[in-house]
């Protein structure tokens, strides 16, 4: 199980205010997608979710225990985790020792190297490179390695944020259908976040629209595979217009 909800969810930073009355419900094994342009809130909303980020208002549920408040790790413990934006791999350490950094300091090293090992059937990359320094790894590798500590406390759902960043299309691809693999095997619950709604189009699944810390729109993702439909949904017909003049 791993259905998750959030109920009237702010954030802010001092007086920045970040995200405002947000509200969503996520089913066990979905997979969602966030979209939005830069400063949205999308990166505080999974920052809160995970406990990364104070909030100063609502409630975050998952299978009925209470998030809000709790530390990281204890929320970790509850079967939640996140991929972080920017991936936030230790260069100096190696892929080995990046992945038992997921795990935390308690678990029994019998489980650790099942999980381990677990990991590598899934990335045989990361199996070959396991005693490389992760710095060494390309871009595509190392996203693959954050996924990969991620699911050490083998989690019921699981966050990424801007699993694309940086990474050339082809390179995309591969993180998506890995994603998309692991998602079937292990029956995970999926919220990602996507600067690009053509992208969650082709992998599929709902789009949450987010702007200026609200939620404004949704959907199925496939409803959002162009552009157009994405600046229309986020800005209405004749705000489209509008971007396009202020661009133009
Ligand atoms: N640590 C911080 N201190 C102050 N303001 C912040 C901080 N982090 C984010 N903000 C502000 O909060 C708002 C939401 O930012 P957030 O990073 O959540 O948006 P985002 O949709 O994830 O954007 P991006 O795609 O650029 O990461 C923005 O106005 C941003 O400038």
């Amino acid at each position: 199980m791993s259905k998750l909800g959030v109920f009237d969810l702010s954030v802010r930073y001092g007086k920045v205010p970040a995200l405002n009355e947000v509200s969503l419900s996520i089913e066990e094994g979905e997979r969602v997608f966030i979209a939005g342009p830069n400063g949205a809130g999308k990166s505080s909303l999974l920052g809160a979710i995970s406990g990364a980020v104070a909030t100063s208002q609502g409630r975050i549920e998952m299978d009925g225990d209470i998030l809000t408040g709790q530390p990281p790790e204890a929320i970790a413990r509850l079967g939640l985790s996140m991929v972080p934006e920017g991936r936030e791999i230790f260069g100096a350490l190696t892929v080995q020792e990046n992945l038992r950094v997921g795990t935390g300091l308690r678990r029994d090293r019998h489980a650790v190297q099942t999980d381990m090992d677990e990991i590598y059937s899934a990335f045989p990359i990361l199996g070959e490179r396991r005693h490389a320094p992760a710095g060494a790894l390309s871009g595509g590798q190392q996203q693959m390695l954050a996924i990969g500590r991620a699911l050490m406390t083998n989690p019921k759902l699981m966050m990424v944020d801007e699993p694309s960043l940086g990474l050339a299309p082809k390179v995309v691809d591969q993180v998506y259908d890995k994603l998309i693999a692991l998602q079937e095997e292990r029956g995970l619950t999926l919220l990602i976040v996507e600067q690009s709604s053509v992208r969650a189009a082709r992998v599929g699944g709902r789009l949450i629209l987010m702007r200026g810390g609200a939620i404004v729109g949704g959907g199925d993702a496939a409803d959002f595979g162009d552009q157009a439909a994405l600046t229309e949904a986020y800005f209405g017909k004749s705000g489209a217009a509008e971007d396009a003049e202020a661009k133009a």
